[in-house]
């Protein structure tokens, strides 16, 4: 087996020990969710568009070049791949990206009229990069959802730099990356416990 082929398939057993713990979760009901891991040569391994990302086989993940181009005619990404692909442009350290689509994420970015969620005061955000403390507000924003998955790229741009904890997009979920795939998944758990935290207080009328 050549190296490349060994790091493909590496990531692919990353991906769909992912999906099936997003899927005990409760983050990608029917066929939500997406989950890609950049390759050490540029490539990028990405489920491919309407799995259900609970019982993904070897076969449902597959490649695509940065601009989301698959390696192979006729193979068909996720259809947020330009999502993954401007996560990795953007963020050099970015190795693996998930997307889930929780009830807390989806219920509070729709009650929350403001552009972005502030989690405040709560220990698990020091799993987020670069937060040391409970004392400090990271924002998570939010942006309107969009079929036109360039276009929503084009909203998120600006925002690079400025997102600890990832971002969610209106009454769809969110997004997460960190340097490797247990970072991106542990961002996800801590993103999600807090969601959770903040849909429960809103249900305390807090
Ligand atoms: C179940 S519909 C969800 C999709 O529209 C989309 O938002 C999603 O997350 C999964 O799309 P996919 O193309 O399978 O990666
Ligand atoms: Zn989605």
């Amino acid at each position: 087996m050549s190296e490349s082929m060994t790091d493909f398939a590496r990531a692919t057993q990353e991906i769909l020990l992912a999906g099936q713990r997003m899927d005990a979760r409760g983050w990608v009901p029917a066929t939500a969710g997406n989950i890609s891991r950049r390759l050490p040569d540029g490539r990028i391994a990405i489920t491919r568009s309407g799995c259900h990302k609970g019982f993904l086989k070897a076969e449902d993940v597959i490649t695509v070049n940065g601009g989301g181009i698959a390696h192979r005619p006729g193979d068909k990404p996720s259809a947020e791949t330009l999502l993954h692909c401007q996560i990795y442009q953007q963020d050099p350290t970015a190795g693996a990206v998930l997307h889930g689509h929780s009830v807390a994420s989806t219920v509070l970015s729709m009650i929350e009229k403001s552009p972005a969620l502030h989690l405040a005061d709560y220990e698990v955000q020091k799993v987020f990069e670069g937060q040391t403390t409970h004392e400090a507000s990271v924002p998570v924003p939010l942006f309107e959802n969009d079929q036109d998955i360039a276009r929503l790229a084009q909203k998120v741009t600006p925002f690079f730099g400025t997102m600890p904890a990832g971002y969610i997009i209106r009454g769809h979920g969110v997004y997460v990356w960190g340097k490797d795939m247990p970072t991106a998944l542990a961002r996800l758990e801590g993103l999600e416990f807090l969601l959770a935290c903040l849909l429960e207080r809103r249900k305390l009328g807090q």
